[in-house]
């Protein structure tokens, strides 16, 4: 099943709009899988498992298993989530942005090795950077247009005959680029305002990746308001840390399950 058509039947079965975000840091990981070979496949499944019931979604982020050498973990842990979880989508979070020849083999990288259902790019080179993704016509791809950090204001605020960068992004990719049908945005829960832009330039169909919420301090109920589409889903609302290292009084794998259910419910309730 395609990348929308998983996100469309997850958000309704799971009625969940929580994409849980893993990004697993080494130095805040639990004490008792330290030593292990495996310790960060193992961390994030027990997390996968504890959170399951709770979101539409999973966001690995591939920087933290690069930087630990340990792609081979998340290949693992991505073929478990396909396996265990398959009627979840699977966001590999890797930014990419290079020339059409180059982003060949990132497609691969991220469609054919880790078998993501979609994965989050960079629009700053422009289309032929994102059309050999295109080509694996049932995948994801989710460009970077309004991102949650302060310091996207840089570029993305910038005015281009009258129009900021971001919503330029926007329309390139509702209009333009999205030829499968399987485009995303990512839009952070840190700015509603523009969230709510970004919604309405692109109407009910574009779904959006929105982390930011949690850790970075975004607020639910602003965000639902800004970017649930007509049936009250249209968004993938990431949290990472928050959950991963939630604390609480029994085994860590309850204190995420807990955090993951509270975030949940929160969204549900203002949505
Ligand atoms: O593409 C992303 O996922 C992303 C885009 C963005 O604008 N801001 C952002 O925080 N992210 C990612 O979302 C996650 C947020 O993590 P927490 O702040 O811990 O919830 C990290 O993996 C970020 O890399």
């Amino acid at each position: 099943m395609s990348f929308i058509n998983t996100l469309n039947a997850a958000w309704i079965k799971s009625n969940s709009l929580l994409m849980v975000g893993l990004d697993p840091d080494i130095t805040k990981m639990p004490a008792e899988l330290a030593g292990r070979p495996d310790s960060i496949f193992q961390f994030c499944k027990q997390i996968v498992d504890a959170t399951a019931p709770f979101v539409c979604g999973f966001k690995p982020q591939i920087a933290y298993f690069a930087a630990e050498r340990a792609e081979g973990q998340l290949e693992d842990l991505c073929a478990y989530i396909r396996e265990t979880y398959p009627q979840l989508p699977l966001v590999l979070d890797a930014k990419r942005g290079d020339i059409g020849a180059t982003a060949t083999q990132y497609a691969k990288e991220v469609f054919g090795r880790y078998n993501a259902h979609a994965v989050t790019v960079s629009p700053y080179l422009g289309a032929d950077s994102v059309d050999p993704y295109l080509e694996w016509e049932d995948r994801g791809v989710i460009v970077l247009c309004r991102t949650s950090n302060p310091g996207g204001s840089d570029l993305q605020f910038l005015m281009t005959d009258g129009v900021p960068l971001y919503l330029r992004v926007a329309d390139l990719v509702a209009n333009k680029w999205n030829k499968t049908g399987q485009c995303g945005l990512v839009v952070g829960a840190t700015f509603p305002k523009e969230l709510a832009a970004v919604r309405k330039a692109v109407g009910n169909d574009i779904p959006l990746l929105v982390p930011g919420i949690g850790a970075q301090g975004g607020d639910i109920a602003a965000t639902c308001a800004a970017g649930c589409n007509t049936q009250k889903t249209g968004m993938m609302i990431n949290s990472s840390r928050a959950i991963l290292y939630a604390k609480g009084p029994g085994h860590w794998t309850e204190a995420a399950a807990a955090a993951a259910k509270q975030t949940r419910d929160d969204i549900n309730a203002h949505r």
